[in-house]
């Protein structure tokens, strides 16, 4: 596939209508269980703005720093859509390792990489990413899961992924951020909320969510953000893609 054919490229998600939220039982707590997994490719590409931008961009960095011979690592892999796409992506075989905590997810995850299998030998781990190795990469993707992790493992998996990577390795990192201005972070996070609704959620659905991951999901600032990874050993470091409240970086070892 040729760099100029990655952006009219379809992500594979599959079609499950995500509803969770408009009766009872909903996850609360928000977890990533069987329910949650079901219609997980709808949730997070109708609740992340340029989720499908962010992960054509993702795999253009990922061809750009693949180096033969080492991994692509993506951590909170989900149900493996970032993989499959970098897969079809890449013009040489390489190892994909996919990384997740949630069964389900790499279950589904299993099922969309079967073609991609082909041509590239796809390594699915499930365990928590703080437990995990990132030796002989080049290429890490973290997109929209740190920000899941308790504060204190965070610093501790990103040094870890810098100890990882072979020099001119990558980390690509998307997360949700909030501004350390309060009167911005309340116009931005009613911006968010009306993208949201534009994608066909009800006010109650969103309200609903949001409850369920306080506490669950835990954003950072973008200083913060960046202060994290120059703590890791990243020192070149630069925020690529930004739209209400997500971030997309990158950062060189
Ligand atoms: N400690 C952990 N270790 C490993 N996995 C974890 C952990 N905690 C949560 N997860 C996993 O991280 C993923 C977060 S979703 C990532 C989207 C994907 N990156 C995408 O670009 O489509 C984003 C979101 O839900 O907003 C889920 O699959 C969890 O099971
Ligand atoms: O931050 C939010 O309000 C979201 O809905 C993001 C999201 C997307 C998919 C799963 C969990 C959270």
């Amino acid at each position: 596939m040729k760099d100029s054919e990655i952006y009219p490229t379809e992500l594979y998600l599959s079609p499950e209508k995500d509803e969770l939220f408009q009766k009872e039982p909903w996850p609360k707590p928000f977890v990533f269980n069987e329910d949650v997994v079901n219609v997980f490719d709808n949730m997070i590409s109708r609740s992340v703005p340029l989720y499908r931008e962010v992960l054509a961009c993702a795999a253009h960095w990922a061809k750009a720093y693949y180096q033969t011979g080492t991994k692509i690592i993506d951590i909170g892999c989900s149900t493996g859509t970032f993989l499959e796409l970098i897969g079809r992506f890449l013009q040489q075989p390489a190892t994909l390792v996919g990384i997740d905590n949630s069964q389900p997810m790499l279950e589904k995850a299993r099922e969309k990489l079967l073609p991609i299998q082909q041509i590239h030998q796809v390594q699915l781990i499930c365990d928590s990413a703080e437990n995990c190795s990132f030796e002989n990469s080049s290429v890490v993707i973290i997109n929209y899961t740190l920000q899941f992790l308790p504060l204190q493992v965070r610093q501790k998996l990103l040094k870890s992924i810098y100890q990882g990577l072979v020099p001119g390795g990558l980390l690509f990192l998307s997360e949700k951020v909030k501004s350390p201005y309060p009167l911005f972070q309340e116009t931005i996070t009613r911006h968010y909320e009306a993208f949201k609704a534009y994608n066909g959620y009800a006010q109650t659905e969103i309200e609903r969510k949001k409850e369920a991951l306080e506490n669950v999901l835990v954003p950072l600032t973008e200083t913060e953000q960046l202060q994290m990874l120059k703590d890791s050993g990243f020192q070149q470091v630069d925020s690529l893609i930004k739209l209400h409240n997500f971030l997309s970086l990158v950062a060189l070892k």
